[in-house]
């Protein structure tokens, strides 16, 4: 099952070979639990860290795999980030896809060597969203050659981005870039902030971290203002776009291109995101286990709470939903990949297909994770609220998510753009001309769905059924839509008047693909057990989404109430099914202890023992009188009294 997560058999084992020598690490372990530091011990704790891996990385990961990369971060790191998160997140990818070949062989190597860490600076104070109004300026001064960045305002600072407050020495910053009074629009500069001896900040440059957050928080995240800083005309980023010495611009070859940074992060996180689900479902299903509390039968003893069907009714769904996210992951990957080496080589028309479907995958990922995240986490009862279970750590993280990288709604749009286009060309008896990812939308389905119907149709009615609601939501909202520009509406005020109905059309678009990655893997499968195993999910997936779901296949009669309990049953089923598999499926992932980093989750189970070792070793309990009592509780006390 490893081999299935991972991706093949390899990966699965040098995860666990990579995990041993971690294990054997002592130096690259924790110093203390991570709840017990302030901001500022975590930082100096994963800086510490960080700089013991650039020299012993290579003795134990290929540092030029990423996959390995990234569990090596995950195992010593951690989720809470590192002072060069941004550097290999974005700072690397951005120069990799958008820096000449020339320009790449002047700071690609620095950056890979570490001599310098980047980050990647966009979103200002004043905003984030939306790219066209940002207010960092970037002028091009003809006479000298030069780009001068200007913080106009206060609301055009920048703000937010990862490590750009204290760690980083570089960035990658984005400005509107102005040539003899003609504003092109947003453009990638690469940016030297600090003295790369002192690391104190150059001249012209003022710059912060903007303080703690609801999570990652050893990511000094930053704010960034500029003073006329003059940066060399060669520092725009110049793979696509083009300044010459005497001002003429020379256009990309699609307008989008310099968001490839962007895509690069959406079509990566959401294996990211299904890793830190799977991790909390692990901890939620193990404490599951081992806790036991009341009686199903009065006549018996105290029941696991993962006997209740409650409980797994709060967790199976998001096991099915973990691994869904992993494989459609997986396959966004792929063709993230193939879309960047087909754009570096000049070909860009596959971008609108990828933007789409990594836009609705991001929103729906990101929202389910943080669901199933909160669910684990009230599974574990009070334990799962302190800090102890990590659950609320993983929480925070994996909730970013949902904003970072463009907030959700807007990202839900952006497909729905999309959507809406394909819509028309369904309309107007262009089907043909529709992608593969919403061919669908061109196909005339049955009157009414067939599950439970068919014997032994395998999955393909659900998908079918699939299908058929996100296609009528979807040419249901572009109906409004172009009916309320029909009677004179602008395109922009109907928009708005529809985006609730789009977005749920891009929802019910990315569920499908999520369904069919799942359907195209188990089909792939040989082995019988861990097919066997799959399916089992898979029929739990599938019937738990369209439940979830159902209205939208009630309100035109495609599903019937008898059908729907027939949905319902099968849910019950398979959740019954899954009992016996349940923490075998999440131990499959194979997360360490070390990585987990979780005492209601550990591997041995030993909770109770360990959970007390840990709140003794809470700083508040290094002496039995707190000096708040000495100071003030106590007079507090000794006034009342007299
Ligand atoms: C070793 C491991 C390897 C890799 C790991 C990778 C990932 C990590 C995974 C997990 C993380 C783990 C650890 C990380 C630790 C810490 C990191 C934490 C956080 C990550 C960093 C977060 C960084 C950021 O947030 S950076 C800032 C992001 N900002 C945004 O996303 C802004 C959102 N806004 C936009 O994108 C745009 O403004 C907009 C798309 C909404 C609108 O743009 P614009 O105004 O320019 O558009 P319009 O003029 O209206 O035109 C719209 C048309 O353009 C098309 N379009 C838009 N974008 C694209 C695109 N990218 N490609 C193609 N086409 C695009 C759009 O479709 C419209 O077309 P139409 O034809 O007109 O409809
Ligand atoms: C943990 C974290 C890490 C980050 N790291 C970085 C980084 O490294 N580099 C970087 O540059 N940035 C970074 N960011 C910033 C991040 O990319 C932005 O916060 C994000 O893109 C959202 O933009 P915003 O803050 O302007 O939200 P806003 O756009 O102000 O959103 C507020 C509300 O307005 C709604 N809204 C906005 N526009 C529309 C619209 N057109 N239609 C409908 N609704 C709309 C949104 O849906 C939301 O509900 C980070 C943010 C976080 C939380």
């Amino acid at each position: 099952m490893a081999a299935q997560i991972w991706g093949s058999e390899k990966r699965a084992r040098r995860r666990r070979e990579i995990s041993a020598k971690i294990a054997q690490m002592p130096e690259l372990h924790d110093s203390k639990p991570l709840p017990f530091m302030t901001r500022e011990e975590k930082i100096m704790e994963s800086a510490r860290k960080l700089t013991i891996l650039t020299e012993k990385m290579g003795q134990i990961i290929d540092p030029t795999d990423p996959a390995e990369l990234y569990h090596l971060n995950n195992e010593v790191l951690g989720l809470e980030g590192n002072p060069m998160a941004l550097h290999g997140v974005m700072f690397i990818p951005a120069l990799s896809a958008q820096a000449s070949d020339e320009q790449q062989a002047k700071w690609l190597p620095r950056a890979l060597r570490r001599e310098i860490i980047g980050t990647y600076a966009q979103t200002e104070l004043g905003h984030g969203t939306n790219l066209q109004n940002l207010e960092t300026t970037a002028t091009y001064d003809l006479a000298t050659q030069e780009f001068v960045l200007h913080t106009p305002q206060i609301t055009a600072l920048k703000w937010w981005p990862g490590n750009l407050g204290k760690s980083s020495n570089y960035a990658v910053v984005v400005a509107h870039m102005i040539i003899k009074a003609k504003n092109y629009g947003p453009h990638p500069f690469m940016v030297q902030l600090r003295d790369e001896k002192t690391h104190e900040p150059l001249p012209g440059i003022t710059i912060g971290d903007i303080g703690p957050k609801m999570a990652y928080n050893i990511v000094d995240n930053g704010f960034l203002g500029f003073n006329k800083y003059r940066i060399p005309r060669t520092n725009l980023l110049m793979r696509h776009t083009k300044v010459e010495a005497d001002g003429t611009y020379i256009k990309p070859p699609h307008a989008k291109i310099n968001y490839s940074a962007m895509v690069h992060v959406r079509a990566y996180m959401l294996t990211g995101q299904a890793i830190m689900l799977a991790s909390a479902l692990n901890i939620a299903t193990r404490y599951s286990s081992v806790r036991r509390q009341g009686q199903i039968d009065k006549s018996q003893p105290e029941v696991k709470v993962l006997e209740y069907q409650t409980q797994q009714h709060r967790l199976f769904p998001s096991i099915a939903r973990a691994y869904a996210f992993q494989f459609a992951g997986a396959e966004t990957v792929k063709l993230y990949e193939h879309v960047l080496k087909e754009m570096k080589s000049g070909n860009v028309s596959l971008m609108a297909d990828l933007h789409a479907l990594t836009s609705g995958l991001k929103s729906v990922v990101t929202y389910q994770t943080g669901e199933g995240i909160e669910q684990a986490r009230m599974a574990c009862g009070g334990h799962g609220y302190s800090m102890a279970s990590y659950i609320s750590e993983i929480y925070g993280v994996a909730i970013g998510g949902c904003t970072y990288e463009g907030e959700n709604m807007v990202m839900l749009l952006q497909l729905a753009r999309y959507l809406v286009k394909s819509a028309a060309l369904v309309k107007s008896g262009q089907s043909s001309k529709l992608g593969p990812l919403v061919a669908y939308l061109g196909v005339k389905s049955e009157p009414t769905s067939l599950i439970d119907r068919i014997p032994n149709s395998g999955f393909t009615e659900y998908v079918k059924t699939f299908q058929h609601v996100s296609k009528r939501q979807t040419l249901k909202a572009a109906d409004m839509f172009f009916g309320l520009m029909e009677k004179g509406e602008k395109r922009e005020i109907a928009w708005n008047k529809c985006s609730v109905e789009l977005n749920r059309a891009s929802r019910l678009h990315t569920r499908l693909f999520i369904v069919e990655a799942f359907v195209r893997r188990v089909n792939e499968i040989a082995d019988i057990r861990i097919k066997e195993a799959l399916t089992d999910l898979l029929h739990l997936h599938v019937n738990y989404e369209l439940l979830d779901i159902a209205s939208y296949a009630l309100e035109d009669g495609f599903l019937s109430a008898s059908q729907l309990d027939y949905i319902r049953d099968q849910v019950y089923l398979y959740l019954g099914k899954i009992r016996p598999n349940a923490v075998s499926l999440l131990d499959s992932w194979e997360f360490s202890d070390i990585e987990l980093r979780s005492v209601l989750g550990r591997r041995d189970g030993n909770v109770y023992e360990n959970l007390f070792k840990w709140a003794k070793s809470s700083p508040l309990n290094k002496t039995d009188v707190l000096s708040s009592v000495t100071q003030y509780l106590k007079p507090m006390m000794e006034k009342a009294r007299l």
